[in-house]
């Protein structure tokens, strides 16, 4: 079994020993979308993170068998192009929930108790020149009670959730939008929205979540409401978030994804200088021990798919 990893940089140089038993590995750091028919002509099995895998590619691949993604989002696979050309596809679920739910609620804790905002103050001596013991510059709110929408209720949303109930939130599940039932438990997605202290985005980016929340949605939001983004940049219009940033119609944001990355010079986001809003970079799943079950399961994925097997298969 000839097995290719276009981006082993993103194992963060891990030992891929797992993997190396399978088969015979050829791990590349770092590939770009022009490279990868060149480097993978032979392969039966892709290894990708975030390389780019489209229908072009695709048809350029007739050995190709499985493409394993080494992450949760499988949206830089062109899956229906890979059905097509009879390539399975999978991807590793819930590898990462423990560090990606820590992410999430240390973005909210810091935006909710202006952590951000006191830790610059008090590096910049704020403090000593105080005539009592504390600051309170800045407000500082509880998630308790808060009204704490989840987007996407599947592993994430979920584990999110039951941390938001721990903190004492009110967890509302947001309908798919455009749906016209909604199903038991769930709330119609503008309403969900529109009632929401705290927005968590968990789905995947696909074409109906592309730009769920633009200018119109923004619109409908509290002035006081938080929007959480660990899932991925394209689902929040970058552009309308900066507006909606710098002219209060949202208190604050916390993501950890853009629309394109890596980050360019010419995203709104980082080309916004308010301080309501904090950016990660892309790292929320990237705990020591996300990554060691990372590989674990892409060489578990690997072994079902050549015993005729179907774990986390997409496709
Ligand atoms: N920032 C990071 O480091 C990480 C980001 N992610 C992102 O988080 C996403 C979610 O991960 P999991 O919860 O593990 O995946 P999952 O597949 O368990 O859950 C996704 C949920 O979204 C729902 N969904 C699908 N389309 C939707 C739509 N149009 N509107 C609302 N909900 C919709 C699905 O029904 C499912 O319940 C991944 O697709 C990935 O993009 C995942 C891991 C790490
Ligand atoms: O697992 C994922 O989907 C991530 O975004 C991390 O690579």
């Amino acid at each position: 079994m000839k097995i290719v990893l276009l981006d082993a940089k993103t194992l963060a140089n891990n030992p891929l020993t797992p993997i190396e038993l399978l088969g015979e590995l050829t791990s590349y750091q770092i590939t770009d979308g022009a490279q990868v028919v060149t480097r993978c002509m032979d392969a039966d099995i892709i290894i990708t993170n975030k390389v780019v895998i489209n229908a072009e590619t695709l048809s350029a691949l007739p050995k190709l068998k499985l493409i394993c993604v080494a992450a949760t989002g499988t949206n830089n696979i062109d899956l229906v192009a890979a059905k097509a050309h009879g390539v399975a596809v999978c991807n590793v679920a819930g590898y990462s929930t423990p560090a990606v739910v820590q992410h999430t609620f240390t973005l909210l804790g810091n935006l909710m108790g202006n952590m951000h905002r006191y830790l610059n103050d008090s590096s910049n001596g704020l403090w000593q020149k105080s005539d009592m013991f504390c600051r309170l510059d800045h407000s500082i709110n509880e998630i308790a009670h808060k009204n704490f929408v989840i987007i996407g209720y599947g592993t994430l949303g979920q584990a999110v959730a039951t941390v938001a109930r721990a903190f004492g939130a009110n967890v509302i599940i947001a309908e798919r939008p455009n749906e016209t039932s909604v199903r038991a438990g769930r709330v119609a997605f503008l309403d969900a929205v529109q009632s929401a202290d705290i927005i968590s985005i968990h789905c995947p980016l696909n074409e109906q979540t592309k730009d769920l929340f633009d200018a119109r949605v923004f619109k409908q939001l509290k002035p006081s409401a938080v929007l959480l983004n660990t899932a991925r940049g394209g689902i929040v219009n970058e552009q309308a978030l900066v507006d909606a940033l710098k002219q209060k119609v949202i208190a604050a944001a916390g993501f950890d994804v853009l629309t394109v990355e890596p980050a360019q010079n010419t995203n709104p986001l980082l080309n916004y200088t308010g301080d309501n809003l904090l950016l990660t970079p892309h790292n929320a799943w990237a705990a020591q021990e996300s990554i060691n079950r990372l590989i674990k399961c892409i060489a578990e994925n690997i072994t079902a798919f050549h015993h005729g097997g179907d774990i986390n298969r997409i496709v």
